[in-house]
């Protein structure tokens, strides 16, 4: 059986998905100054490894965990679905069948209990 990875496009789609993402981001007044004191380039780095093995891919999470990396954010709900809404924009804009947007989605947001109010 394929995996989601696959379905997907592979490393090519993923790269194209985290790129429209961090781009969401820049043009969102809410969620962008979360992100004022970030290294963008490794965040789209780790970011796209997570994605890779949360979608089946042939990767290694090298990044810290969720709860060190958005522990005292103090993310709110609201805030967190406007990040996933923003992902979906993401998506979208790549052409991510939405099938596919739901099973990568569901996967991603098993992470949530880990970073609302830390
Ligand atoms: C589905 C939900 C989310 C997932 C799967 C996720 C995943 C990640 C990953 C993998 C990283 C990189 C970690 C590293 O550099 O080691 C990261 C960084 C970051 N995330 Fe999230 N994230 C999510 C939601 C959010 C939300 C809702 C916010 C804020 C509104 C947020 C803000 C940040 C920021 C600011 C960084 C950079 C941290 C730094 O520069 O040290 N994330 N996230």
């Amino acid at each position: 059986s394929t995996t989601l990875y696959e379905q997907l496009g592979g490393q090519a789609k993923i790269n194209e998905i985290v790129e429209n993402f961090v781009y969401e981001i820049e043009y969102n007044d809410t969620i962008l100054p979360y992100f004022a004191d970030s290294d963008i380039e490794r965040f789209v780095a780790k970011f796209s490894e997570q994605l890779c093995v949360f979608s089946g891919g042939p990767c290694e999470y090298s990044g810290d965990t969720m709860e060190q990396v958005h522990g005292g954010m103090n993310i709110t709900e609201a805030h967190f679905n406007l990040t996933v809404d923003l992902f979906i924009n993401a998506m979208n804009k790549a052409n991510v069948p939405h099938r596919l947007q739901n099973q990568l989605i569901n996967r991603m947001t098993h992470t949530r209990a880990q970073m609302l109010y830390l």
